[in-house]
């Protein structure tokens, strides 16, 4: 797939995106995570991204939301989704959902929804995705113990590339490679020649290091797992608290987690913690038994009465003899005894295995001095083994462990998607039971129009139980007159919220709605006042756009009459009407103007009314469902005929006879 035709992807994307092992996959599916892995792109270019390929896939050119009214009522359903997403992935995810006249897409979403709406979203379940985030690559580790060698110079630059966490060295034969092995814990040859090569020390020939990465750095998937340990316990938790089939065995990858340290190295292995204890402390531990030795001989001696032979003293005076030589004989066994209370102390305080004490016990001893001396070369020999034995240890646990964390990898990878896709699920869910949604039915005959039944729109500024259900159908061209504040401004916006959802293929908030799949919504708010002549004629401008293009389009338009004086109002709007009757477009123009605009038009303009139904105590009581082909009264009206009621004058009646 050439990504570069999508529009919106260029070539510096189209790269980027070819870092990942199935773009078109991850494309496809909206999968924004796996999109925001490729170097550079954030989640939210991740969104745009997969939108445009989706849009590229379907044929559909981006143009369903034709005004920025229309563009304003998807971005409220997305913040309407978005508030009932926990992770942040969600809340991306989310925008890969858009309206559209493609049919293919929306059935496609309906299938995605169908899923979704079974889901029932649980406390638990939202709780434990809190702590789910994609999964991040942290930043390659440098391994110094162990090193790659080639003797091609073509196999030297891809394993550089291929391993950032070792270093590649060039070697010319076998005894380079030895070389390298007194420099290194482990050597890993990567040329087949070696194969067979007899080297001191820990050599590995492995012409199939590329193939393996994960058995020759070890580390790396260790680092993974390390730096994505919450999220992953976290969507473990998600997968059990949904009652959802794991990809893996949770109780394998927790016990697995739990032998791996937050820094990657493995942890909870007594016999690795005693070895790394032991060449920390070696130095204090072999200082201290001395001074135990030490003390120890001193009290001996304190506590003695040497005898010492006349030619002893003489050649000790004359001859500048040492008093050692009368340790030797005189204090040998309590020698001894301090030698051996410092080996033993140095082999407790390391706790020492069988062999190791051994070298230990090689720390003191020789010829009897006082102070009691340490042997370095012995401290050192011991230390030389105890780091040799320390390494190879923790070499093997994080051999075994990445074996296990290789084998858990991709379930796990698929464990967090599945989360993050729960919460894009549950989100739909929650939307379709806080609004009460139903599934909308499309009409394929062109102009079937809309037809909305108990409708209720959670965008408008009471609370979502108080609003009252609006039944609406309209096919053809309408004008909807109406009493001030009865409702007009809300029906145009329940019918662009309701038309949005259904064409993104997502439910809607009403009893039960049937529609046209349209293919543009134009939706135009009411304007603030009266136009200069300047914005006057451009909004004129944008609607000879509305007027010619696309056939089947949805066109809703809010009190146009306020752009100018209402007499020039009314023959626009009338001309409009005409325009969009001939090209069979739905549209319903909220006016007040209807009587004056059916009047100029050159054909028998529909007029829809939402009447008050009176007046209690001063407000309207309104039926906020427009009443088909009925031109309602007006707030001032009414009160006129009110009025008129307890009217002894006349005057009330004669205004009332004006109406
Ligand atoms: N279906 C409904 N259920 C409950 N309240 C509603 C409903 N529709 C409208 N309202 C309330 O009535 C108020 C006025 O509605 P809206 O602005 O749509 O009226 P309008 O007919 O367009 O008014 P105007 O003629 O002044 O432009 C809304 O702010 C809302 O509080």
């Amino acid at each position: 797939m050439d990504l570069t035709a999508i529009s919106g992807i260029g070539e510096k994307t189209a790269t980027a995106l070819a870092e990942l092992d199935d773009p078109e996959r991850a494309l496809r599916a909206g999968d924004v995570a796996t999109l925001a892995e490729a170097p550079g792109i954030s989640e939210g270019r991740a969104a745009r991204i997969a939108r445009a390929a989706i849009r590229h896939e379907h044929g559909d050119d981006g143009g369903f939301l034709a005004t920025d009214n229309a563009v304003d009522v998807y971005r409220d359903v997305l913040s309407l989704l978005k508030h009932r997403t926990v992770t942040d992935y969600a809340g991306k995810r989310v925008e890969t959902f858009f309206p559209t006249s493609s049919r293919s897409r929306i059935d496609e979403v309906r299938g995605f929804v169908e899923r979704a709406v079974e889901r029932s979203p649980d406390e638990a379940v939202l709780d434990a995705l809190g702590g789910v985030r994609p999964l991040t690559s942290p930043p390659p580790v440098r391994v110094r113990e162990r090193c790659l060698a080639t003797m091609d110079a073509e196999r030297y630059a891809e394993a550089n590339e291929a391993f950032p966490e070792l270093s590649v060295e060039v070697v010319d034969d076998a005894r380079g490679l030895a070389e390298l092995a007194r420099s290194y814990s482990t050597v890993v040859a990567l040329d087949e020649t070696f194969a067979g090569v007899d080297v001191t020390g820990d050599v590995r020939v492995r012409p199939d290091a590329f193939e393996q990465p994960d058995e020759i750095v070890p580390e790396r998937v260790l680092a993974v797992f390390a730096a994505n340990r919450e999220s992953i316990l976290a969507a473990a938790a998600v997968h059990e608290a949904a009652g959802e089939t794991p990809p893996c065995d949770l109780d394998r990858l927790r016990g697995a987690l739990d032998r791996l340290d937050d820094d990657g190295t493995p942890a909870g292995d007594a016999e690795l913690d005693r070895l790394v204890r032991a060449v920390d402390d070696l130095d204090a531990a072999a200082s201290t038994a001395k001074s135990v030795a030490n003390d120890r001989l001193r009290d001996a001696i304190r506590e003695r009465d040497v005898t010492i032979e006349g030619t002893d003293f003489l050649s000790l005076v004359e001859q500048g003899a040492r008093i050692d030589s009368l340790l030797s004989r005189e204090l040998a066994d309590e020698y001894d005894d301090a030698v051996a209370a410092a080996r033993d102390h140095l082999v407790d305080a390391l706790a020492l295995d069988e062999n190791e004490a051994e070298l230990a016990r090689r720390v003191f001893g020789g010829d009897p001095t006082f102070p009691v001396e340490r042997r370095d070369d012995a401290v050192s020999r011991l230390r030389t083994e105890l780091t040799a034995a320390r390494d190879q240890r923790a070499e093997r646990l994080k051999r075994d462990l990445s074996g296990e964390l290789s084998d858990l990898r991709s379930p796990v990878e698929t464990l967090v998607r599945d989360a993050l896709e729960l919460d894009v699920e549950l989100a739909v869910s929650r939307f379709a039971r806080d609004f009460d949604c139903t599934v909308p039915a499309f009409v394929d005959s062109e102009g079937a129009g809309f037809h909305i039944e108990g409708g209720r729109s959670p965008l408008l500024d009471v609370p979502f139980d108080e609003v009252d259900p609006v039944d609406y159908g309209v096919d053809g061209v309408t004008l909807l007159s109406g009493v001030n504040s009865g409702g007009k401004t809300s029906t145009l916006d329940l019918v662009a919220l309701v038309v949005v959802l259904a064409q993104m293929g997502f439910p809607v908030p009403a009893e039960s709605v049937r529609l046209s799949r349209f293919s543009e919504l134009h939706y135009y708010a009411k304007s603030q006042g009266t136009l200069d002549a300047g914005a006057f004629e451009s909004t004129l401008r944008d609607f000879a756009g509305v007027v010619d293009g696309a056939s089947d389009r949805l066109v809703l338009v809010d009190e146009l009459e306020s752009i100018t004086e209402p007499g020039a109002s009314a023959k626009i709007i009338a001309g409009i009407l005409e325009a969009l009757d001939e090209q069979g477009a739905t549209a319903v123009f909220v006016s007040h103007l209807a009587s004056e605009i059916r009047a100029a038009a050159a054909f028998d303009v529909a007029v829809d009314g939402i009447e008050a139904v009176g007046l209690v105590d001063g407000d309207l009581v309104v039926n906020r469902s427009p009443v088909k082909d009925h031109l309602a009264r007006s707030t001032p009206e009414l009160i006129v005929e009110k009025l008129a009621g307890d009217d002894e004058t006349g005057f009330y009646a004669r205004l009332l006879e004006k109406f």
